[in-house]
């Protein structure tokens, strides 16, 4: 078989054979039915052929009749008269009759008369001699009884096939006594087989059968017409088909074979016939092949598509992982699970199968009914219990499928526990401060809503503690933020302690913190809380074997008297908070409405300030330095004033810190160092040459990227050499960032520039990072000198402070000295310089020239006084 043939599917092979088979088998029954017809029509055409030769003796048979009945011919055969041969039996007579022999015998059987004409050529002709024979020997056609009797036939004579017929002569009135015979004849010459044939209007041929030597043809035909069949047929390659039927002679014996011919129009039509109906028959079994192949193609590529796709669906149910499980719908009862399913419950399939699908599911009956009902529209969320006991949460949702019983619940798990943790975290690191683990702002928010809505209903109080740790820059700037870090979280922890489980302990961010009490009844339970507070820092902290002592200020605003809005509330607290550091930090206090006055004249302030520069109002007074050593001013102090028309004269101790947290102090202090560095060029210039001018710098200016740059370039604009200018820079602004401090220092340093530090003893005081920092001089801060005399602990510090100074090389100036018994009591501890009311008060540039002339005419009275 074919390569192709076998590559089809057998339905279609199968098809094709059938296809074949019909064919073949409508061929050749199609075929055969024609064939029969083709025989019965021959038959027919030969059975009138037979008819025609037929017709031909009852022709004959009719004028033997006329002839022998007949007064004229009875008497003829008698008297034997010439005239009734000329009268009736002329050459024409035969044509007319289309006669081939005519003769008359007499009673005993002498012929009378004998004539024959040859109807092909139209002339006379001479008497057969082989009839005569047969006449006289056989007497068959003579020899009559009756006047009725008669013979006729056809007799096989060596000249041809006679159609022959005889009627005993007799009178008229057809009666006897039977006087002789006529016998009439008509060869079956070719132009009467023509004519019969043209009466047929088909081609005729026929053959004697004699002794003599036939054709093959012939011969064959003849042993089958003798073996008893009427009608033999034959065809040939031509189209023709001859039908052959055998006729008996006047004996009975075989005389002759006539042959009909004719074209096989029928066959050709039953062959066309096939070819349509083959055709049509190929044509449609083509075309139903066709789409029968195509269909089974079809339907083959589909199977196999469905094939694919459902291993595609299985292996997408069994490598998915989505937890699958088919379940009973009406009992629970696991019918299917997926390997994923498996994994997530630790179980196998044979484990799962069978029991109830709830044995997995945590949680009770009644809220797992609930939630697989609504599972089934949305997604919902379940636990699942693994093998291990741990708990797994999940998202479920149902679906329904159909199976071969009725239906299935279709349970598809999404194993959610990493996603839920990952949110958990990120919730968490949203709302809670990384380094401490406490509730941050935001979350803090959220708890003061639930808080004040609940202490709404309830009608008690909300109060909203908000703790600073007092200089705890200090540490992160010392000891590094690492240390900084671990303090933070320690106190963390201690605050933990110390809060209930329903209050919120949370951080802001540095150093503050706020506490959210709930349920206060009274304000009394506020002040407990605000007192046990206090205490709760007393012990120290121990970080990493170093004891820290932490205070902290504590601002508190109380809902609903404070606000009742959480940024009213933060605020507030805020505010009190500003106000414990102010009132001397490691202390709480209440919000009160005068803090808020406090506050608003504060923006008024700020508001004023803005415009100040521009509208004239801020001013430079001068206070010298002495030094006590050489008796000579050998600095002044610029210190800025600032009168406004509707605030009045505001004192740089309370606009400065607002200047400062506004950041107005960068401009302010700019102008401050350009106009004292212009008019210490004045006075230079008037004779005062070795005087340095000394400028307050804030922290807010110290710390810009920008300061050293804008230092240097205000310095060369006013033209004062930078050696006559020192900066006051505070502690605090100092120890900011150390080693950034120290780089910016050696900057204005190699400026030219001196460095005093201002307020020295307020901050931390380390000698740690003073003998890093290159300074020239330590200020020994008023609150010292103000009791140097008085308290001895003071004069220790004062002392202290000269000899560490000293033993640094740098240079000590000691401010606010208002009494000689100060001056003296630093003049002994060594201290070089002062500054303070004894000597003279800040004053206008006028008025310290005025002192500078005076001072240069006179000398210091002072040192005079003193040294008598
Ligand atoms: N950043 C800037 N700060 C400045 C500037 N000008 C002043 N200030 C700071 O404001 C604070 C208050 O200053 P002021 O009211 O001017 O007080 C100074 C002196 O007047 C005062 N003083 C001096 N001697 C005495 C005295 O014998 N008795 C007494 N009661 N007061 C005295 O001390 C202040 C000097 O302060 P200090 O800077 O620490 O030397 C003050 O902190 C100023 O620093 C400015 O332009 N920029």
């Amino acid at each position: 078989m074919p390569k192709a043939i076998r590559k089809l599917p057998l339905p279609i092979v199968v098809f094709g054979l059938t296809l074949i088979l019909i064919c073949a088998g409508a061929r050749f029954f199609i075929i055969e039915s024609f064939i029969q017809l083709e025989k019965r029509e021959m038959q027919r055409n030969v059975d009138r052929a037979v008819r025609l030769i037929s017709e031909d003796i009852d022709h004959l048979n009719t004028l033997c009749s006329d002839y022998s009945g007949w007064d004229d011919a009875y008497k003829f055969v008698q008297d034997r008269n010439n005239k009734f041969i000329v009268d009736n039996l002329s050459p024409e007579t035969f044509a007319k009759l289309r006669l081939s022999v005519l003769s008359y015998y007499d009673f005993q059987g002498a012929p009378v008369y004998e004539g024959a004409y040859d109807l092909d050529h139209g002339i006379g002709a001479k008497f057969p001699a082989s009839l005569r024979e047969h006449l006289v020997h056989t007497q068959t056609l003579t020899n009559f009884a009756a006047p009725s009797d008669n013979r006729f036939g056809i007799l096989n004579l060596p000249e041809g096939v006679l159609l022959v017929v005889a009627k005993p002569v007799i009178t008229s009135s057809y009666k006897g006594p039977i006087k002789g015979t006529l016998v009439m004849g008509r060869f079956l010459s070719p132009k009467t087989v023509a004519r019969i044939a043209d009466n047929l209007k088909l081609p005729l041929k026929i053959v004697a059968i004699d002794n003599k030597p036939q054709s093959e043809e012939f011969a064959q035909v003849r042993q089958l017409l003798a073996a008893g069949q009427k009608l033999a047929l034959k065809t040939d390659q031509s189209g023709q088909i001859y039908g052959y039927t055998m006729l008996a002679g006047l004996s009975g014996e075989p005389a002759l074979i006539l042959r009909v011919d004719a074209h096989r129009s029928i066959y050709h039509e039953g062959e066309k016939s096939v070819a349509y109906f083959l055709g049509w028959i190929i044509i449609c079994g083509g075309m139903v092949t066709g789409i029968f192949a195509w269909s089974v193609r079809r339907l083959a590529d589909s199977h196999k598509e469905t094939e694919r796709s459902e291993e595609r669906h299985r292996l997408v149910v069994e490598r998915t992982d989505q937890g699958i499980l088919l379940v009973d719908p009406g009992t629970h009862i696991v019918l299917d699970a997926n390997p994923a399913f498996c994994l997530l419950v630790g179980q196998s399939l044979q484990d799962l199968v069978g029991t109830s699908a709830f044995t997995f599911i945590n949680g009770d009956k009644s809220s797992i009914d609930e939630t697989i009902e609504r599972a089934k529209h949305e997604k919902r969320e379940l636990s699942l219990i693994h093998r291990d006991g741990t708990k797994l949460v999940s998202e479920i949702s149902i679906t329904s499928i159909p199976t071969e019983t009725g239906t299935a619940d279709c349970y598809m798990f999404h194993d959610i526990s990493m996603q839920r943790r990952f949110q958990d975290e990120l919730l968490h690191q949203a709302t809670h401060d990384q380094l401490t683990g406490l509730p941050n702002r935001s979350l803090l928010n959220d708890r003061m809503v639930q808080a004040i809505t609940g202490a709404r209903r309830r009608g008690d109080l909300v109060a909203l503690l908000l703790i600073d740790l007092d200089h705890f820059k200090v540490v992160n700037d010392t000891m590094g933020h690492a240390t900084g870090d671990m303090l933070l979280k320690s106190v963390a922890n201690r605050l933990l302690s110390f809060v209930r489980s329903s209050d919120t302990l949370a951080r802001f961010g540095g150093d503050e913190f706020v506490i959210l009490l709930t349920c206060i009844s009274n304000m009394s339970d506020i002040i407990t809380v605000a007192e046990n507070f206090s205490g709760l820092l007393a012990i120290p902290f121990v970080i990493q074997d170093r004891d820290y002592f932490m205070t902290a200020s504590v601002g508190i605003a109380v809902f609903p008297d404070d606000g009742d809005s959480i940024d009213v509330l933060v605020k507030k607290a805020d505010t009190a908070m500003y106000n414990a550091k102010e009132l001397g930090r490691n202390g709480f206090q209440f919000f009160a409405e005068e803090m808020n006055l406090k506050m608003n004249s504060r923006l008024r302030v700020e508001t004023q300030m803005r415009r100040a520069l521009e509208r004239n109002e801020m001013q430079l007074h001068y206070q010298p330095k002495l030094d006590i050593r050489s008796g000579t001013i050998n600095g002044l102090e610029a210190l800025i004033r600032w009168h406004n028309d509707s605030l009045g004269m505001v004192s740089p101790a309370e606009f400065i810190p607002i200047a400062e947290a506004s950041g107005l102090i960068v401009q302010i202090g700019e102008w401050v160092l350009e106009t004292a560095c212009k008019q210490t060029l004045i006075w230079h210039n008037m004779g005062h040459a070795s005087l340095r001018v000394s400028v307050n710098i804030s922290t807010r200016q110290f710390v810009r990227p920008e300061f050293v740059d804008r230092i240097a370039d205000i310095i060369e604009k006013c033209g004062l050499p930078a050696q006559f200018v020192d900066l006051e820079i505070t502690e605090s602004a100092l120890t900011h960032n150390i080693s950034e401090t120290i780089t910016i220092l050696q900057r204005l340093k190699a400026m030219g520039v001196t460095i005093s530090i201002d307020d020295f003893g307020t901050g931390y005081s380390s000698l740690n990072y003073l003998k890093r920092f290159p300074i020239d001089t330590l200020k020994i801060d008023k609150s010292f000198v103000d009791d140097v005399v008085e308290r001895t602990e003071d004069a220790a510090i004062v002392a202290t402070i000269i000899a560490m100074a000293h033993h640094m090389n740098l240079n000590v100036v000691a401010e606010g000295v208002e009494t000689l018994e100060q001056l003296d009591l630093l003049k002994k501890g060594g201290c070089e310089e002062i500054q303070g009311y004894l000597f003279c008060k800040p004053q206008t540039a006028e008025g310290l020239t005025d002192f500078l002339e005076s001072f240069r005419r006179k000398g210091c009275t002072l040192l005079k006084y003193k040294n008598r």
